[in-house]
């Protein structure tokens, strides 16, 4: 086991001791909690270099996180900047460059309290869209914060319609220069991350236009404010657009340009260049300069929005086995309420999608990898898949983490609705999620859209071997499979192999059906453009199902490779299963509708879901342990690893500001109020 130390971090004095209701749970572990955690982190020296960081981290008063739920939305705003300054300064002492691991680490525990994130998906921008000489200039230049850097595409008028953006950028040959502006009130810059108060530049994305000629939307950087004083540069109205739901450390901000003034080099051109004349080349396709969005939404799923939901199963799961509330039996003492097979049915889920959504990501991040080089050399051929199967995953996995997140915070009853119990953040910061780098919607269409063409692709030559292999993704389209589940027992829903046919199974139904209601509307006469709005619907659960089956395929394939760890790959067998299988339940009209399942056996897969239940909330703490998010990362009152829930929700409660200060509405209303009917009484 890593020492309890490392985790119980807050320094409070009953830390010392764990609480029995926790130690019980972490008694006899039946598989190495440390080499999951190894499997997670993908290698011991990586645990220990992520440890060695955090505890840098945590010993550092400046990352100090304890007053943070009671900060107003300006100090919460300021000590965000603060940490990010420190931690930039102490990076510079350790020799951690901004790509390090060590950096990504202490990004990592830092996560939601520092801000100027942005710089890294304007570096994003940058790599993915520049050429070799402008990455050379302008990474280097952010990794050194130089400057500080957004990614300003969305406009108050459009976000998703990209070719509706308004903003321009009109070449000037006699000055080789463009000129940015925001032609209308629609077209001013809506929602970049730290665009309110802090950056000096933005990749500003416009309409670029060259001799009177629209080439749709490329990318320039601009410089917003000045280096010298921070003031906005002439042409520049910017400012922080207000608040929000959530997300109160980052300045989200607007943006106005008025001819603005940017040399020629500053349009990103890897994929599309402005000669000196103003003639035009294009080097890739017309959806080159999306390429950002897809790099961005590959590194978010593990770094920026699956950890939301990995975080609130440990506050929430820990919290279950402190929290007791009513009887099992009459004679009994009060049971944890993770006991109760309705909170199991809650938690457990979102613990095994937590592993999934983990060996899903893992294996997207590998394919980006190993396809960016080609795409930056031109070479398109894995793009459709990479930008569709993305697209999906990234819809999915923010709206899953949303719904987990927030079923965790509500499995946590009235303490859940505290802020100190960190899930309300975590609910928030998921929501965020689902609309920003792409509204969740728009981007399962993109994935239909996507499965819509290759299903026609097999149907135009069914039987006979295609020119191209398919997709990876895409292959079971090719070979359907039974058209009936063989399961006739609960005991066959603990095979990966039925599951993952019965998903293939309803993916590649529900494709047909959306493609066949499509193609039946077009040949009735609907234009193509209403056939596809018409359908839309249906081919958004097609795709849903698409990803819950690769999702389903990937945890299964990940399991298999750990052969050489028995314990492990039994436990997360099981998980596997739970992911499976409660996928089934909360969808078994698709599995019915057809007759692939039948109501016994949705019975069936039920039984095996419910046994599977007990099986791993004995292993719930360990499972959540893996994670090894430490306390002051989780910063949750619920959720320490010591268990002491209580104590630590009161001397939180103490702090707030209100209990350490006169009441300023006493003398004004509540003893006028009181007093008003004194002559009466
Ligand atoms: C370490 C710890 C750190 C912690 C860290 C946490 C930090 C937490 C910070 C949070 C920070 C948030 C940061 C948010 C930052 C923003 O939100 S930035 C703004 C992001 N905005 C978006 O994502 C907009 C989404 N919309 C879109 O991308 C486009 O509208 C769509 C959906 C792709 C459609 O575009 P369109 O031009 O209408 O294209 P469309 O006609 O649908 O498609 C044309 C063809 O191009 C293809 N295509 C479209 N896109 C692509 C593409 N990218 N590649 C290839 N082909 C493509 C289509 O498949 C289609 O192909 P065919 O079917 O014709 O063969
Ligand atoms: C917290 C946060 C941070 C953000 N950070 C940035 C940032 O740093 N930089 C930046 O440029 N932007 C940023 N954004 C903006 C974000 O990327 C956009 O809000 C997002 O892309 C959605 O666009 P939209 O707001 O225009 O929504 P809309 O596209 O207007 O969506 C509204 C509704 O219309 C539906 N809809 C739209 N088009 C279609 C269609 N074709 N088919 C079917 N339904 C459709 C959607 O499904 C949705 O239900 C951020 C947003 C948030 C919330």
């Amino acid at each position: 086991m890593g020492s309890p130390v490392h985790r119980v971090s807050l320094g409070d004095t009953w830390s010392r001791q764990v609480h029995p209701d926790i130690d019980s749970e972490r008694c006899t572990p039946p598989f190495s909690v440390e080499r999951l955690t190894n499997i997670l982190d993908r290698g011991v020296q990586n645990t220990v270099l992520r440890r060695k960081v955090e505890s840098i981290i945590q010993g550092d008063p400046v990352f100090n996180l304890k007053d943070h739920y009671f900060m107003t939305q300006d100090e919460q705003y300021e000590a965000a900047v603060q940490k990010k300054f420190h931690l930039e300064i102490l990076a510079r002492h350790l020799g951690w460059s901004l790509d390090s691991p060590e950096r990504n680490y202490a990004e990592r525990a830092l996560s939601g309290y520092a801000n100027l994130n942005l710089q890294g998906i304007a570096m994003n921008a940058i790599r993915s869209l520049g050429s070799d000489e402008q990455i050379a200039k302008w990474v280097q230049l952010c990794k050194n914060f130089q400057i500080i850097a957004t990614y300003a595409q969305t406009e108050l008028g459009h976000g998703t319609n990209l070719r509706g953006l308004e903003t321009e950028a009109t070449y000037d040959a006699a000055t080789q220069e463009f000129v940015i502006h925001s032609p209308t009130m629609t077209a001013t810059k809506w929602w970049p991350g730290d665009l309110g108060r802090s950056v000096t530049h933005a990749v500003v994305l416009a309409q670029l236009i060259c001799s009177g000629v629209q080439h749709g939307m490329h990318a320039f950087i601009v410089p917003i404010r000045s280096l010298q004083d921070h003031t906005p540069l002439p042409g520049i109205t910017v400012g922080d657009i207000g608040p929000k739901m959530g997300l109160e450390p980052v300045d989200n901000g607007f943006l106005r340009l008025n001819h603005v003034r940017v040399p020629r080099e500053n349009m990103l051109s890897r994929f599309a260049e402005v000669l000196p004349d103003g003639t035009y080349r294009r080097l890739g396709t017309a959806q080159s300069n999306y390429l950002a969005m897809l790099m961005t939404r590959v590194w978010l799923l593990s770094t920026g929005i699956l950890p939301y939901l990995q975080k609130s199963c440990v506050i929430a799961v820990r919290y279950s086995v402190i929290r007791h509330q009513s009887h099992l039996r009459p004679s009994d003492p009060e049971a944890k309420i993770l006991d109760y097979q309705t909170q199991q049915q809650k938690l457990l889920p979102q613990l095994a999608m937590s592993y999934a959504f983990h060996f899903l990501a893992t294996s997207l991040l590998e394919f980006f990898h190993s396809s960016f080089n080609a795409i930056l050399n031109r070479d398109f051929s894995l793009l459709p898949e990479l930008h569709a199967l993305s697209s999906g995953m990234k819809a999915m996995v923010s709206d899953f983490c949303a719904q987990g997140t927030e079923i965790c915070r509500r499995a946590c009853g009235g303490h859940g609705y505290s802020k100190l119990s960190g899930l309300p953040t975590l609910v928030t910061q998921a929501i965020a999620s689902c609309t920003y780098e792409g509204e969740n919607t728009v981007l399962y269409l993109q994935l239909a859209r996507f499965l819509m063409k290759i299903y026609l692709q097999v149907q135009l030559s069914p039987g006979s071997t295609p020119q191209k292999p398919l997709p990876w993704s895409v292959r079971y389209l090719a070979t359907p499979g039974p058209a009936r589940c063989t399961a006739q027992t609960a005991a066959h829903f603990l095979c990966p192999d039925l599951y993952t046919t019965a998903w293939a199974h309803v993916s590649f139904r529900l494709i047909k059906d959306a493609v066949h209601h499509t193609q039946t509307l077009m040949r009735s006469g609907v234009d193509q453009h209403d056939a596809w709005n018409q359908t839309a619907v249906i081919h958004l659960q097609a795709a849903k199902a698409h990803c819950y089956y690769i999702t389903v395929r990937s945890f299964k394939e990940a399991v298999e490779k750990l052969d050489n760890e028995p314990a492990i790959q039994q436990v997360l067998r099981c998980l596997c299963d739970l992911y499976a299988l409660h996928g089934i339940l909360t969808n078994s009209g698709d599995f019915l509708h057809d007759g692939f399942l039948s109501g016994a056996q949705v019975d069936m897969a039920r039984t095996a879901f419910l046994d599977l239940l007990p099986l791993i909330r004995k292993d719930a703490i360990f499972l959540t342990d893996a994670f090894d998010f430490t306390d002051h990362c989780l910063n949750s009152a619920l959720g320490c690893y010591d268990g002491h829930v209580y104590e630590r929700l009161f001397e939180w409660a103490k702090k707030s500001p209100a209990n350490n200060k006169e009441n300023p509405a006493y003398g004004k209303y509540i003893r006028p109020l009181l007093q008003s009917w004194r002559p009466k009484l």
